[in-house]
């Protein structure tokens, strides 16, 4: 039941849970969560809730719709505690940015040998032989069986349940084919099991089938009434995988006709299975040589204890902001290589919100353009198998400073779709040929923000996997470099514009482009402290890297314009001759340099404007990260 919050401690997050799951993985989100156990709600109800959870745990009965999920408002994750998603709308839960995680593994071996009690049980009668029993009776000849040594079995999908209940059955002494398009031959050979082409060659050969495909679109009605007939006369089928993956109308016909000699099924098209007498699934229960149980195939002590474990260490992992290692629609990365990609994430993150705070401005047309990020990578981190991370964290550090988050995160699951609907253009590129800057630290990560039209766009010559940031510069006339590394685990920035630096990207920050002449820091010290600001700490950062890449903010008071439409950076050439309108104040002041600083509050517009009125001040844009 859900514990209470106390008074005055922040709320602690909430984990629904509307279906029967085993008290391990509950008992371990109980240390640091509030579980609310709620058995029996209708959808209304749930719809009802939702808003209030940050986790929902689900089985195989929960539908976890789109409806539902766009009720929720603070939802993370959906946990499913087994193998088929089929209940879950895994695109709706992508779009919001909801993680789905599964147990892929936790109950196979459950399902697998349910399969076999149920082999076993169709070749021998023995539900049949019990119930007979029972009712007083001995009918030894009626209830004569048939061996499965020797035998055939048809496997439809050598996943891991197939292949478990493949071993078995050729524990059994059977022989076992299999079709699934997608299984590896020498997986299959190492099993003894032969894999064919097609389905079509794959029936004739059974004398047993059974099912264990995931229920998709493709696989959907897959077994037919054609399908059926092209089966041995007294084969016999098993469905321990999806009701509906073969036609309950035709297997009954099927059934009728003699055609097939019995069937044994754990899974329903609806479940449980309409009471309605006359319907497929309700006839095909109660058909003398059919067994059914009621989706049992995961139900023994050991696996729901697996999958409970499984899904409630994830949902910790996901709350905690960490990966989890099994998300149904994230891209999953080694968790040896998560270690090291992890620090990188946040820089990445940080990069991105860098580049929106201080480099634009919605009230700055000549941004618009800007819609492709070149992100290079250069050292130890071109050796990571997988950068999505990486991808994702840009755009989240892209679009969060301008985007109404409230409910709506952007992550791992949802980054492409975001991207793709804002108009964002992403080139990951791997650099062999580290630049003078990457030398001298393990790993660099450079955003290139430029105008271009996708894609294909990195033909300036910003694909090159060799250039260095200056040639990449250089090459376009709009555009805007960040540079940054890590250091103990810490985001630093090594060069914003065509400056270089190196500061920690986190907290108030005010960067001030101006005149690098004395008197500068003074000047920016007085106007802040008359205004109550205390500086935390301050980097000059001066122009090492020439060509025409901006290193003034946009999002910023400057000088020429107090507004802050002023200062893309275009104009301010390499030879620093205040292109964006302000004049030097004596020949000496030609060069020119950032000074960030870190402060404790919100420095507001009028303060900048202040900023900006002091004799060589460019101008100012003030970031939070
Ligand atoms: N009755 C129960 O309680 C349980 C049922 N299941 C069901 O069993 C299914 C299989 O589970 P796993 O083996 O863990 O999944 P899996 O993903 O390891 O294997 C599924 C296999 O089906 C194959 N496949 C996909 N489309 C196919 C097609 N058109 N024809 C032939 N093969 C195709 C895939 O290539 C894959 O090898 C789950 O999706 C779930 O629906 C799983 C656990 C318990
Ligand atoms: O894991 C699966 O795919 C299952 O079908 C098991 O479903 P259940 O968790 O027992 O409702």
């Amino acid at each position: 039941m859900a514990s209470s919050n106390l008074v005055g401690h922040t709320a602690r997050p909430r984990v629904l849970c509307p279906e029967n799951l085993s008290a391990d993985g509950l008992t371990l989100l109980r240390k640091t969560l509030d579980v609310d156990e709620k058995q029996g709600l209708t959808p209304e109800q749930l719809i009802d809730m939702i808003p209030e959870y940050d986790a929902l745990l689900v089985r195989s009965e929960t539908k976890v719709t789109a409806a539902l999920l766009n009720a929720a408002r603070k939802l993370k994750v959906v946990a499913r505690a087994g193998v088929g998603v089929d209940n879950v709308d895994v695109p709706a839960a992508t779009r919001l940015g909801i993680v789905v995680v599964n147990s892929p593994s936790g109950n196979i071996q459950a399902a697998a040998e349910h399969t076999i009690a149920l082999l076993m049980s169709l070749a021998r009668n023995v539900p049949d032989a019990d119930a007979s029993l029972k009712a007083g009776k001995w009918e030894r000849s009626r209830l004569v069986g048939v061996e499965v040594k020797g035998k055939t079995l048809g496997i439809v999908g050598l996943g891991k349940v197939g292949l478990i209940v493949a071993r078995m059955a050729r524990g059994l002494g059977m022989n076992v084919v299999a079709a699934d398009p997608y299984a590896s031959q020498s997986v299959a050979a190492a099993a003894n099991v032969i894999l064919v082409e097609s389905l079509a060659e794959l029936l004739p050969r059974a004398d047993f089938l059974t099912i264990h495909t995931p229920m998709l679109a493709s696989t959907r009605g897959m077994l037919s009434s054609t399908e059926l007939n092209q089966m041995k006369r007294g084969a016999r089928i098993l469905n321990v995988a999806r009701g509906g993956i073969v036609d309950e109308k035709a297997l009954l016909s099927a059934l009728d006709s003699g055609h097939i000699a019995g069937v044994a099924v754990d899974v329903f098209t609806s479940e449980p299975p309409t009471k309605d007498p006359d319907s497929a699934a309700a006839r095909l229960v109660q058909h003398p040589k059919c067994i059914a149980t009621p989706h049992l195939g995961a139900s023994t002590v050991e696996a729901q204890e697996n999958v409970s474990m499984d899904v409630c260490e994830q949902v910790l992992q996901i709350l905690a902001g960490d990966l989890p290692r099994s998300a149904v629609n994230a891209p999953i990365i080694l968790p040896a290589e998560y270690k090291t990609l992890q620090p990188f994430v946040r820089l990445v993150e940080k990069m991105g919100s860098l580049y929106t705070q201080h480099f634009t401005s919605p009230r700055q047309p000549a941004q618009r353009n800007i819609n492709t990020f070149d992100l290079i990578y250069e050292g130890e981190i071109t050796h990571m198998s997988s950068t999505k991370p990486l991808f994702a964290a840009l755009i989240k550090g892209l679009t969060s400073p301008i985007s109404d988050a409230e409910g709506f995160n952007v992550n791992i699951v949802n980054a492409e779709t975001v991207a793709k609907e804002r108009g964002i253009f992403v080139n990951e590129q791997k650099s062999r040929d580290p630049s003078t800057q990457a030398q001298a630290y393990s790993s660099l990560v450079t955003l290139v923000a430029r105008a271009g039209a996708g894609a294909g766009a990195g033909s300036e010559g910003l694909v090159s996997t060799t250039g260095t940031g200056q040639q990449r510069e250089s090459s376009s006339s709009t555009q805007h470099i960040i540079s940054g590394y890590c250091s103990d685990n810490s985001p630093f920035i090594s060069r914003l514009g065509r400056f270089s630096t190196s500061f920690v990207p986190e907290g108030k920050l005010l960067i001030c482009h101006n005149y690098d002449s004395p008197g500068k820091i003074g000047v920016v010290g007085s106007v802040l402290g008359r205004q109550g600001v205390n500086i935390n700490f301050m980097s000059v950062a001066p122009a090492t890297f020439s060509g025409s890449g901006s290193g003034s903010g946009s999002g910023s008071a400057s000088a020429a314009s107090p507004t802050g439409i002023n200062g893309s950076g275009s104009g301010i050439g390499s030879g620093g001759g205040g292109g964006d309108g302000a004049e030097p104040v004596s020949s000496k002041e030609t060069t020119e340099a950032l000074m960030i600083l870190g402060v404790d509050k919100e420095v507001g517009d009028d303060v900048k404007t202040e900023l900006v009125g002091a004799r060589g001040v460019l101008n100012v844009s003030s970031v939070t990260l």
